[in-house]
């Protein structure tokens, strides 16, 4: 039996910050400070029983990773209860449970039932009581008892994985057999170099609470910053005209028409409608994102104003009552109670302090996230933060060369608006440590001063090769059926309304034109740049067709090589290409290349073995790749073939 800590009075510091305030400022009635603070405990212990709940099952996870092989089949049975404690008197601790996993199925934790009515202050916890409060300790305490580990549930066991898995006939396989099946589910991310990953700080084998708020919030923003729907400054003044739209939407309720296999009374809308209403909706939440990023901005700075205000005010009086006199100020600008004002300010605090760290490109990006991750505070320690702050100038990187009118938003609240990083998003190798981006060309000086390189979305013939052919055709003249795909047998087409083949929905037959959620990054051990996952991908998802020059004859440089019945050919990536050629190699890859069929060429595409958010991306060049090179392998897997290989 084991019992490890969850958390702590620390990781609620800025609470009993704002507790004392209410109670020492706010001129209460005793029973009114009495209800409050008993109130405010009670929405604590709540919030903390849901993210517990929430954050169980990862930590289970993790813990199990932290046990020593020997242990791998005993059982494990884990409860959570939250403890209440005065730190004058530990004796007085009483606590009650509030979530409990059964791993054996592996289902989600319920908190059980904590229920406060606000006219009523007996909380259903061990009440507080004002005298003892400010000195009052919350912690929870998970229990871990031993037994036995029924086998995992199966992870890859959808229709789309199961259609990916038949497109590769040479699945590499690494599983393991001296490891539990759970652990090796959970563990197949190779020790890759990370260039964005900062450690957070914890016991072994137990994530971080902050960790898992952290990361959803980090994944909010790189979802953000990946996906097609871009901030839309340019109609914020024309606020007027998204009224005139809503009418608009109105008029849309009578564009309706028959379909032809409807029956004759059933109308539906019609295309041109739901078109419509797709692009009103579109630009609609473009417009509020944009309104939203500028309240986040300008509620962020208030807080810089305010600070400033209160230390410019300390100068005449003590600087207790120099807040006071700040706050009353900024109530009488909002119309604000100074209840309501101080709660939104704790809230706007935690916007400051992410855009002190992680730059106001996190709160630009953040989207709903960051109010829960703001207004909790879980997440708020210095190992969040760090990680914010190392992950600055990749988010910077992202949303200058992608979302090129973010910094619009700066112009509200007196910043530079002019974009640190421009040209191609892959222009730009992220670091990790504290340095900054470096341009892409710098990074081969040392070989070619001259480097340059074309990022392109599809390959270039090579016509001193190849002529006017591309060997990459697979279909003769006569064929007709070269849209069909020969895996799944549905139509292909570019144009995304035509297209019905789902092979590779990410790559082929899209009209959005993002690039998947991948960095270029500094590799720390001579591989020189690698390329890294933002966002995790699923076993089987397709990252990105190896794009490059379609020729042939090259010797003596790193080349793909590809085979039809009719011919064979090379993509050579040096000069131009895509992000796909600082795929580094691993003797334990988590990616691979597949060939496939688009539109009658033949096509590679590299394709996800199940990869984590900051992995480096990496595949196995083979033996052939190796088997004439002087080169060591640097993967630094334990399984590394060529770990000290010359040429013999
Ligand atoms: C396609 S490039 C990959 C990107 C490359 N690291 C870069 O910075 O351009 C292939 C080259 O990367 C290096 N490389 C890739 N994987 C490696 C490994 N496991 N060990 C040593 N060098 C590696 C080799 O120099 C190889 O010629």
């Amino acid at each position: 039996m084991n019992t490890f800590p969850r958390f702590t009075a620390k990781e609620l510091h800025h609470y009993s910050i704002f507790l004392d305030n209410v109670t020492s400022r706010l001129d209460m009635s005793n029973h009114m400070a009495e209800s409050l603070e008993v109130r405010l405990a009670q929405t604590l212990v709540d919030q903390l029983a849901l993210e517990i709940a929430r954050e169980l099952p990862a930590a289970l996870r993790s813990y199990l990773l932290g046990r020593p092989s020997d242990a791998r089949n005993e059982r494990i049975v884990l409860t959570c209860k939250l403890s209440v404690i005065d730190t004058r008197d530990p004796s007085t601790e009483s606590s009650q449970q509030v979530a409990a996993v059964d791993i054996t199925n592996c289902v989600a934790p319920q908190p059980s039932a904590v229920h406060i009515n606000s006219d009523n202050i007996t909380p259903a916890y061990p009440s507080p009581t004002p005298s003892h409060l400010s000195h009052t300790q919350y912690a929870v305490a998970c229990r871990a008892d031993s037994g036995l580990i029924l086998p995992p549930v199966n992870r890859g066991n959808s229709n789309e994985t199961r259609k990916r898995r038949c497109l590769s006939a040479t699945r590499a396989s690494h599983q393991t057999t001296d490891q539990s099946p759970l652990r090796q589910a959970l563990d197949k991310t190779p020790a890759a170099e990370r260039p964005y990953e900062t450690t957070v700080e914890t016991q072994p084998g137990l994530p971080s609470p902050s960790k898992a708020a952290l990361d959803k919030l980090v994944i909010g923003i790189w979802q953000a910053l990946f996906s097609d729907a871009g901030l839309d400054f340019s109609e914020l003044p024309q606020a007027g005209q998204r009224m005139k739209e809503l009418e608009d939407l109105k008029l849309l309720k009578n564009a309706q028409g028959r379909e032809l296999d409807a029956p004759c009374d059933t109308v539906f809308a019609t295309r041109d409608t739901f078109n419509r209403v797709n692009l009103i909706a579109r630009r609609i939440s473009q417009t509020s994102r944009a309104c939203r990023a500028i309240e986040i901005c300008v509620q962020a700075r208030l807080i810089e104003c305010f600070d400033d205000r209160v230390r410019a005010l300390s100068l005449t009086q003590s600087h207790e009552a120099a807040k006071k006199c700040a706050l009353s100020e900024a109530c009488l600008d909002f119309g604000y109670s100074s209840k309501e004002l101080r709660n939104k300010m704790c809230v706007w605090r935690g916007y400051q302090e992410v855009a002190l760290r992680g730059g106001y490109v996190a709160l630009v990006f953040s989207g709903f996230g960051l109010y829960r991750f703001c207004k909790y505070r879980l997440a708020f320690d210095r190992a969040a933060l760090e990680k914010l702050e190392t992950l600055r100038p990749a988010f910077e990187v992202a949303a200058d060369t992608m979302h090129g009118n973010w910094r619009q938003v700066l112009g509200f609240i007196g910043l530079e608006q002019d974009p640190k990083y421009t040209g191609h998003f892959h222009d730009w190798v992220i670091s990790g440590s504290h340095e900054p981006p470096m341009p892409l060309a710098q990074t081969y000086h040392r070989w070619d001063k001259n480097f340059k390189y074309d990022h392109i979305h599809d390959c270039v013939v090579d016509v001193d090769a190849w002529g006017d052919c591309d060997p990459r055709d697979t279909h003769s003249a006569s064929s007709h059926d070269m849209d069909i795909c020969r895996v799944c047998g549905e139509r292909q087409a570019d144009n995304a309304l035509q297209n019905e083949c789902m092979c590779f929905p990410n790559i082929y037959g899209k009209s959005y034109s993002k690039p998947p959620p991948v960095q270029v990054g500094r590799t720390r051990n001579g591989k020189n740049n690698g390329l890294f996952a933002c966002l995790p991908f699923a076993q089987g998802e397709a990252i990105g067709e190896f794009v490059g020059q379609i020729t042939s004859g090259v010797e003596g440089l790193d080349v793909m090589f590809g085979q039809t019945k009719q011919t064979s050919y090379q993509i050579w990536q040096g000069k131009c290409g895509n992000y796909t050629r600082f795929v580094n190699h691993s003797c334990k890859p988590n990616a691979q290349y597949e060939h496939f069929l688009w539109l009658g060429k033949q096509r590679i595409v590299l394709v996800s073995q199940g990869i984590k958010a900051n992995a480096e991306i990496t595949v196995d060049y083979s033996d052939v790749y190796w088997q004439d090179l002087d080169k060591r392998c640097l993967c630094g897997e334990l399984e590394c073939r060529y770990p000290t290989r010359l040429r013999p």
